[in-house]
């Protein structure tokens, strides 16, 4: 573990130097990529009224990568394997997707950008199914401020770590109904065909509270971008038997 986290810092130290290095000799990023996030730490510290020094970028970096990579692969990965096991809805996205093409492009391979994966409901909808199902994070832990008693009578004080499963919560009949262990897109849309908004506490893959994901906005797009790009131009299938 030691060696682990060693290889970490030493290998995010060298993106710091780098880019400290690049802003002082004024060497900018592509200005249509937009800003990387490394830069603005830098360069609007004192705006931001951060102390910007190596410790908290190695940090902030570090929890860049594993909240959002790791946690976005996993549910492109199971919504994937979801889609490519349930072909009425596989349709339905191509539909859904072939929708937003203009008329005189015709049907050719091509990427969708933001303004286009926005308007996409039934897509959304099955990322948030596949995530209610498999959760990128299965469990998480809380712990309590003060001695206090929760709704179901259990008394919980501070320092006990009380866990609970995400995974479990999102298969749960009496939050989500008899047919919970389906993959129904259909359930997150409103009687007016727009994205059905549930409770973050019932619906808990991003966290609720003052500790929600920061990136959930950011997930979804990226997650839009890539599976629409992956479902219109290829046929995703799963080996069977294959050892994985
Ligand atoms: C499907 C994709 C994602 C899922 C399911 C997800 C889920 C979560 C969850 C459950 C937490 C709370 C962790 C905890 O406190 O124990 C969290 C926190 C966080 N996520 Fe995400 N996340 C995703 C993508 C992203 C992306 C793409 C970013 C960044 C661009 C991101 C940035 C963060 C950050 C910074 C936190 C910490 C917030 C804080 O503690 O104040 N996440 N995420």
């Amino acid at each position: 573990m030691s060696d682990a986290w060693a290889t970490l810092d030493h290998t995010i130290a060298k993106y710091i130097s780098k880019k400290r290095d690049e802003l002082r000799k004024g060497i900018k990023s592509n200005e249509e990529d937009g800003v990387d996030l490394l830069t603005s730490y830098l360069s609007e510290d004192e705006i931001m009224g951060l102390k910007c020094d190596d410790k908290f970028l190695r940090d902030t970096i570090l929890n860049f990568m594993i909240a959002g990579r790791d946690t976005t692969s996993s549910a492109l990965t199971w919504f994937l394997w979801l889609v490519s096991t349930h072909p009425v809805v596989e349709a339905k996205i191509r539909e859904e997707l072939e929708s937003v093409i203009p008329e005189q492009e015709g049907n050719k391979w091509r990427l969708f950008n933001i303004e286009e994966v926005s308007k996409l409901v039934y897509l959304h909808s099955a990322i948030c199914e596949s995530l209610r199902l498999y959760p990128s994070v299965p469990f998480q832990h809380k712990e309590p401020l003060n001695p206090d008693t929760l709704p179901s009578g259990h008394r919980v004080h501070p320092r006990m770590k009380v866990l609970f499963s995400l995974y479990a919560m999102g298969r749960m009949e009496f939050v989500w109904g008899e047919d919970c262990a389906e993959f129904k897109p259909e359930r997150w849309i409103s009687e007016r065909g727009t994205i059905k908004h549930e409770p973050s506490y019932k619906f808990l893959s991003f966290n609720a509270g003052p500790r929600t994901c920061l990136g959930k906005e950011v997930a979804f797009t990226q997650m839009k971008t890539v599976a629409a790009a992956i479902i219109h131009n290829y046929r995703v299938r799963v080996v069977e038997g294959h050892p994985g």
